[in-house]
């Protein structure tokens, strides 16, 4: 079963098309993690699927049912400006969750605050940019919502409050069943703890799959390898990504297999049907 999936999505803000026919789906329990560079459209995304930007044609299907406000309190959704009211503080924000989300999860929010030293009477506002993100990943998770959205929730964290967090993500993924949708630049530690990607660039979604599933449908070969019935997707250096399940080359790390489609993007063959003869 689909926590979440989004069907042919597509947005233009002010006569630009910023997304064009998004489709990706992330299956409940999993973690899907939405990468891709600058003004990609990673952000308008996630705010087309909480309709906090109104989408111009697509469907966003929740649980199998379509988008609406009642499906709110199964949905937590960390933006990426991490804005706070005003003059409200942490105790405000404890306050406002627990009356929002039946399943919030009192014990796991007060450890937290314990174990990081906050206090209930901090002003939400006065906080640092990296501790804003971490206390609103944590409520988040507290809230025990059956589906998170997270905009890129270890930007500006410190390591140790990097790691914490993956670990709690994978926690609430693993012992509660959760389900996570997050956008993400940290290319190189994702394979920690998502379990399926999307790439997208320029608005478009280039490749989709579970992380296992992708390095079993590609391989890394040298330039000066031998290639037989596989589609180039990129020249990388000296490396090839190919799309292909011959027994050849080494399986990929996800960020190559990254790398490889914006690469092949860029150039603008998303994935070339070229087939390099044998030598
Ligand atoms: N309110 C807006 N008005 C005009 N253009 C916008 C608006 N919001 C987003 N865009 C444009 O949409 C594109 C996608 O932006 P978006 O914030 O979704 O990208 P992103 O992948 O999240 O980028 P980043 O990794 O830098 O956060 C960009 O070209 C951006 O300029």
């Amino acid at each position: 079963m689909y926590a979440l999936q989004v069907k042919s999505l597509s947005k233009q803000i002010d006569g630009k098309q910023i997304l064009s026919n998004i489709n990706f789906a992330v299956p409940q329990g999993e973690i899907l993690a939405l990468v891709g560079p600058n003004g990609a459209g990673k952000t308008t995304t996630l705010k087309c699927i909480m309709n906090a930007v109104p989408r111009d044609s697509g469907e966003v299907i929740v649980f199998d049912r379509p988008f609406d406000a009642s499906l709110k309190i199964d949905i937590a959704f960390v933006t990426e400006d991490r804005r706070v009211f005003d003059n409200l503080r942490l105790e405000d924000y404890y306050n406002m969750y627990k009356t929002l989300y039946p399943s919030w999860n009192d014990q796991f929010f007060k450890n937290f605050l314990s174990k990081y030293g906050f206090n209930l009477g901090q002003e939400m506002q006065k906080l640092s940019r990296g501790q804003k993100t971490l206390v609103l990943s944590i409520l988040a998770l507290a809230t025990g919502a059956k589906l998170i959205i997270m905009d890129e929730p270890t930007q500006h964290l410190d390591p140790a409050s990097r790691y914490e967090l993956i670990h709690l993500i994978k926690q609430y993924v693993n012992e509660m069943g959760g389900t996570i949708l997050l956008s993400s630049h940290e290319i190189f530690e994702l394979e920690e703890y998502a379990t399926s990607f999307a790439i997208i660039k320029n608005g478009r979604i280039l490749y989709t799959d579970t992380i296992d599933d992708a390095k079993h449908k590609h391989r890394i070969v040298r330039l000066n390898e031998n290639i037989r019935n596989a589609r180039i997707v990129a020249v990388m250096e000296d490396e090839i990504l190919l799309r292909t399940q011959e027994d050849i080359g080494e399986y990929p790390r996800l960020n190559q297999i990254i790398v490889g489609y914006l690469k092949s993007a860029e150039e603008g063959s998303i994935v070339s049907d070229m087939q390099v003869p044998n030598e």
